[in-house]
């Protein structure tokens, strides 16, 4: 049966590329999602296997992060723009390129007076926002409020390091003095009002009290783990909202990997900043209970279980 080979496009889909650029202490993130296809003689391609008309799907993932260093990410439009023309104007066999971007925006977090010159200026809070949560149990007699959130996604461009770990024969990862940190926040944390006799606490002060101390430890916190910034995260609740007994994490570390640009000729240590590829799997999981000293840890290991 005679066929024939219709539209048909090819390139690297969702490349998340992330720039900080350095403005003294005062960071600026640009983190995208970017998609490349790819159409234009591939007749040959598909009916004989030749490549000779290809550039490859890992060329156009490539030049998206070498394009980020050497001509930075003004817009998403004209980051777009810059590369579509790269792809149709250097390569005679391709005739069309569509570049789709996603553009995820942040806020600085704010923190209070010096707080805000020494992190506001380098800590992050995704825009949109996040998901509350509650579970109220009642047996007719006592109450237990299990309460938090999920999906309040931050990042700190600098004031994280990673190193004096374990090293055994598979451990590859190098010791860092200076990375990124990422993570969406999932917490909940327990009410010690049980008791109708108890005075209730005011649930939209709690809520918005302890979300800001997630935001400020997680900002004010200069990490040497995850775990540590976890740990102050959960202490500066406990420490400050008597109303609560014990808060559990699950932490994602994002990892966000400085691309190797060097085969382009580009040094992306420079003090213009850097390009990041985001990582989304897989992903380091940090989890913990922080209880107030006395308590009992009530809250399931497994959040999914609340
Ligand atoms: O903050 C971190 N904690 C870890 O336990 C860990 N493990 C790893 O590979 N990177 C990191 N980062």
């Amino acid at each position: 049966m005679p066929t024939i080979l219709g539209q048909n496009q090819y390139g690297k889909a969702e490349n998340r590329v992330v720039r900080i650029t350095r403005d003294g202490a005062t960071h600026h993130i640009k983190d995208l999602n970017v998609s490349v296809a790819l159409s234009g003689d591939m007749e040959d391609v598909h009916h004989s296997g030749s490549n000779a008309n290809v550039l490859p799907t890992d060329t156009t993932k490539n030049t998206v992060f070498a394009f980020a260093k050497e001509y930075g990410i003004e817009s998403a439009e004209q980051f777009g723009i810059h590369l579509a023309r790269h792809f149709v104007t250097s390569q005679e066999p391709i005739h069309r390129a569509r570049i789709r971007v996603e553009e995820y925006a942040w806020d600085r977090i704010a923190t209070s007076g010096t707080h805000q010159r020494e992190h506001g200026a380098h800590s992050f809070v995704r825009k949109g926002q996040e998901t509350r949560l509650t579970q109220v149990t009642y047996d007719g007699e006592r109450w237990e409020v299990v309460s938090g959130l999920k999906d309040l996604t931050v990042l700190n461009s600098t004031d994280s390091e990673f190193h004096g770990f374990v090293k055994d024969r598979y451990t590859t990862l190098k010791e860092t003095r200076d990375r990124v940190l990422a993570t969406s926040i999932a917490a909940r944390w327990r009410f010690n009002w049980t008791d109708d006799a108890q005075p209730m606490p005011d649930w939209e002060t709690s809520y918005e009290r302890t979300r800001q101390h997630l935001l400020q430890a997680f900002a004010e916190t200069y990490s040497l783990s995850l775990q540590q910034t976890m740990y102050r995260m959960g202490a500066q609740i406990i420490e400050h909202r008597e109303e609560m007994d014990e808060v559990r994490f699950s932490l994602p570390n994002s990892h966000h990997f400085q691309v190797d640009l060097e085969p382009f000729g580009l040094d992306n240590d420079g003090a213009d900043g850097a390009v990041y590829f985001a990582a989304d799997r897989p992903y380091g999981l940090i989890e913990a209970t922080i209880l107030r000293d006395g308590c009992e840890a009530l809250i399931p290991a497994d959040l999914t279980n609340l």
